[in-house]
């Protein structure tokens, strides 16, 4: 039986600015949920967002007092074995909260496959594979520091696949960004950009042209969400990979994407669908239509990146690889041990449930009171 559900706002420091055309992350705030039940099984999720409201409409803080109000006491009492039922509980009662649902739902099967003393990727459908591909991002806003950040992650052999943020200057100054990067790292390193939505469809045809003919490797998310018609056009038009992440926000999302072929790669992420078995459910539809995969990040930290990997783990192929290195960007880990990035890959954990042990003193000691 579930005794209490916990919501831990947890503020941690990035290493450095982290720009994105929506906001800049100076200090990342962890949504932790501690799940207790009375058989001893603990469980924990994530529901970390970017940047207050600036990403999605979910914040830390409307996160915890939803949790706290309306969704814990649906759990609190209940059979903390049935998931399914429990999710299913929730999904009637409680309209959207996606970040808060995944959280739940990541603590509630932690749990559970703790029970049964499996990692929780066997309740995901199971693993193919033990170890994942990390991409970096680079995001300071200057292009010297971004080739200088890329080189000591090349020589840490941490990280050969780049991700710049771009979108919040002139498109031109973006691209000569971009292409400069390029230039710089070589071929030996593969690089791509997100816009986060910041520009109009023409910018961004204008834009993708020089970045294909530049060599980039993928463009996410160039135009707003809701204009699917538009990134079927930009699909159609360029042979640069165009991918989806924002227009992402359910499983049916992906499906009227994949009927409209407007996206070449789905940046999968377990928050905003809705947790898990939604995050699946969209995995689902990319791999029966064709569309290639990424494992796509929300800056978590260890909790909901150990969660994501468990679940890509699981996915027959990541084309594109993932962008797990949340924990990498943050300077505290809440962690007794920290997931281990070694040799370009994150190791996705073997123990029972998430296969992590969080260091609750140290949880109490940085979360909000
Ligand atoms: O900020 C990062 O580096 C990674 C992903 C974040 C959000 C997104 O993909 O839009
Ligand atoms: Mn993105």
């Amino acid at each position: 039986m579930i005794s209490r559900v916990e919501t831990l706002l947890v503020d941690v420091p990035a290493i450095r600015p982290h720009r994105l055309s929506v906001a800049t992350v100076n200090v990342q705030t962890l949504v932790l949920v501690h799940l207790v039940c009375d058989d001893g099984v603990e469980g924990w999720g994530e529901a970390t967002t970017i940047g207050g409201l600036s990403y999605g409409e979910e914040s830390p803080e409307s996160i915890k007092v939803n949790i706290d109000r309306w969704m814990a006491p649906l759990l609190v009492g209940h059979d903390a074995s049935q998931v399914a039922r429990l999710m299913a509980r929730l999904n009637r009662a409680v309209r959207g909260n996606h970040f808060a649902k995944c959280a739940l739902e990541t603590a509630l099967m932690d749990a559970q496959a703790r029970r049964l003393n499996i990692p929780l990727s066997e309740l995901l459908g199971g693993r193919l594979h033990d170890e994942l591909s990390v991409a970096w991002t680079l995001a300071s806003g200057d292009t010297e520091k971004d080739i200088t950040e890329a080189q000591s992650m090349l020589a840490l052999r941490r990280h050969r696949i780049f991700k710049l943020k771009i979108g919040s200057r002139r498109p031109e100054e973006d691209v000569a960004h971009v292409l400069a990067v390029q230039r710089e790292l070589g071929d030996s390193v593969s690089i791509r950009v997100d816009v986060n939505q910041a520009w109009s469809e023409y910018e961004a045809e204008r834009s993708i042209a020089l970045l294909e003919a530049g060599g980039i490797e993928a463009v996410e998310q160039p135009i707003d969400a809701a204009n699917r018609a538009g990134l079927a056009r930009l699909a159609q038009r360029f042979t640069i990979a165009i991918m989806a992440d924002e227009a992402l926000k359910s499983p049916l999302d992906a499906l009227d994407l994949a009927r409209g072929a407007a996206a070449d790669v789905f940046s999968v992420k377990i928050s905003p669908p809705g947790g898990l078995t939604a995050a699946r459910r969209m995995a689902d539809i990319a791999v029966l239509s064709g569309i290639a995969l990424y494992g796509g990040t929300m800056l978590e930290g260890s909790v909901g990146t150990a969660a994501s990997a468990h679940l890509f783990s699981t996915f027959p192929k990541l084309s594109f690889g993932s962008e797990l290195f949340g924990p990498l960007l943050l300077t505290e880990d809440i962690l007794r041990e920290p997931l281990v990035y070694r040799d370009f890959m994150l190791q996705v954990p073997q123990g029972a449930g998430l296969g992590i042990a969080v260091d609750e003193e140290k949880v109490a000691a940085l979360c909000r009171r």
